[in-house]
């Protein structure tokens, strides 16, 4: 028995690695499913243009798909660019010998405005590959062209998706809304003769293989066995996250992030174990005269672009705290659990990316010299001249001082400081690359 699932990818490739072929076999890796391919066509493209196209021949196509089937197994398959006819006549004769669920992403026209399928061949994807649907997967335009309506509303949406089921045979159909203006990507399903919506926050990021990787991450979880309904509403949180984490490269729209959906929970273990780990050290260490009066705590946040919020950096529930002559960690490590330091921390990584652990001590003159001595480089803010407009916005204070302490200090500080405020204790912040690291600067000011 085969332990692994496999998809299959019949689509070109995007030498720009953001769409097409590349984009399906990150999304199959990213659901732990084995990826297949056949490619129909060569792109040379980028996150701007799509400058040359080399169709391979249909008998070749036909025969990667063959190649895959009768030895390894396919479990899914989709289809993407297929560019021509002759193309497409070639991959539905293959296909529709085998009974694996297809799902048909209609694919038109690129993110750049390239065309990817000839307007001739429009006809021939009617004709011969939609009535072997599983799904298929049009976004706006794509919709408008298959159904003759012009599509502007939820509403539209759903009307096109029944008359394209209704006159393609295609056994479902789903009508993208990422085109569709409003604050939610809606997309509507039309399914056994009922609809289903799935909506999500329009976020503002990274939108090059957008439509690819939604295809693939439906024909993965078809793949590992589930159900139609529950495969899209897997691949619609799968999209969400990859557009919001996509990595700003080049120059045009920036593609998918379809690793953000394995890295983070993997980064996260790693933080937790690190984390946890360097906060046992510091219990060993005893450093009594360190903890300030509210409790040091020690974070450890996700790297960029996964760091956006305070949810996204670790710290220690309850904190660490005097006991007797020992400090005590009061609870677990956890995500979300640090306010004031996972704020710093933050702000600190907009200037300096890599520095992702700080922890903060007790301030005291001799602490800070100490430091100073050890060849440490420190910097400070004044909340006394903190703006008005800071003042007055939650949460605003901490970027504010880390920004101005960042600022004023000639090279990277290891350490930022402040004198406090009516009510507010004076504290030290101490920033490193990883906890490792935090903890080594630590023993320097013991
Ligand atoms: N800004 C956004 N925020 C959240 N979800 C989005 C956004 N843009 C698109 N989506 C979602 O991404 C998925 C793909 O839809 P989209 O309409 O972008 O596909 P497409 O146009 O075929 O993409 P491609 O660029 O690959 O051709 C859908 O689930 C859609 O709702
Ligand atoms: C190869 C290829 N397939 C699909 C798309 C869809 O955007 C693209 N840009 N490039």
């Amino acid at each position: 028995m085969r332990l692994v699932k496999t998809a299959l990818t019949i689509a070109g490739s995007d030498s720009g690695g953001g769409a097409g072929i590349e984009a399906d076999l990150k999304t199959f890796t990213a659901f732990g499913v084995h990826g297949l391919v056949a490619i129909t066509s060569v792109t040379a493209q980028n996150t701007t243009s799509v400058t040359a196209i080399h169709d391979i021949p249909p008998e070749v196509v036909a025969e990667q798909i063959r190649a895959v089937v009768e030895d390894i197994g396919v479990d899914a398959a989709k289809t993407g660019m297929l560019s021509n006819a002759e193309i497409i006549k070639a991959v539905a004769k293959t296909v529709e010998k085998y009974d694996f669920p297809l799902v048909v992403d209609p694919v038109m026209i690129a993110k750049s405005g390239a065309p990817l399928l000839r307007e001739d061949a429009v006809d021939a994807l009617v004709k011969y590959i939609l009535p072997l649907a599983t799904l298929v997967t049009p976004n706006r335009f794509e919709a408008e062209k298959l159904s003759g309506m012009e599509i502007k509303t939820v509403e539209d949406a759903r009307r096109a998706a029944k008359k394209i089921a209704e006159e393609t045979g295609a056994k479902a159909v789903i009508v993208k809304g990422g085109h569709l203006s409003g604050e939610y990507a809606i997309d509507v399903l039309y399914h056994n003769g009922t609809f289903k919506e799935y909506r999500a926050p329009k976020v503002e990021g990274c939108t090059h293989g957008t439509g690819c990787s939604f295809s693939a991450a439906i024909t993965a979880n078809l793949a590992k066995g589930l159900g139609l309904e529950d495969a899209i509403g897997v691949a619609k949180k799968f999209i969400t996250l990859g557009i919001a984490t996509g990595h700003r490269i080049g120059h045009g729209h920036c593609p998918v992030n379809q690793s953000a959906w394995i890295e983070i929970p993997a980064e996260k273990w790693r933080i937790y174990k690190e984390l946890s780990e360097a906060v046992r050290k510091f219990e060993e260490m005893s450093p009594v005269h360190l903890i300030p009066e509210v409790g040091t705590n020690f974070v450890y946040s996700l790297p960029l672009p996964y760091a956006r919020t305070i949810e996204d950096v670790a710290g220690v529930k309850g904190r660490i705290v005097k006991y007797g002559n020992s400090v005590k960690a009061v609870g677990p490590v956890e995500f979300g659990v640090s306010d004031h330091l996972a704020r710093a921390v933050l702000a600190y990584m907009r200037f300096y990316p890599e520095y992702r652990s700080a922890i903060n001590v007790r301030y005291s003159e001799e602490i800070v010299e100490l430091a100073k001595e050890q060849g440490l480089k420190v910097s400070f803010y004044d909340r006394r001249e903190e703006p008005i407009e800071v003042k007055e916005k939650e949460g605003a204070t901490i970027p504010w001082g880390i920004e101005t302490a960042v600022k004023r200090a000639k090279n990277r500080p290891d350490i930022i400081y402040h004198l406090g405020d009516i009510g507010k204790e004076p504290m030290i912040i101490i920033f490193g690359k990883n906890p490792r690291e935090v903890l080594e600067k630590v023993r320097l000011i013991l």
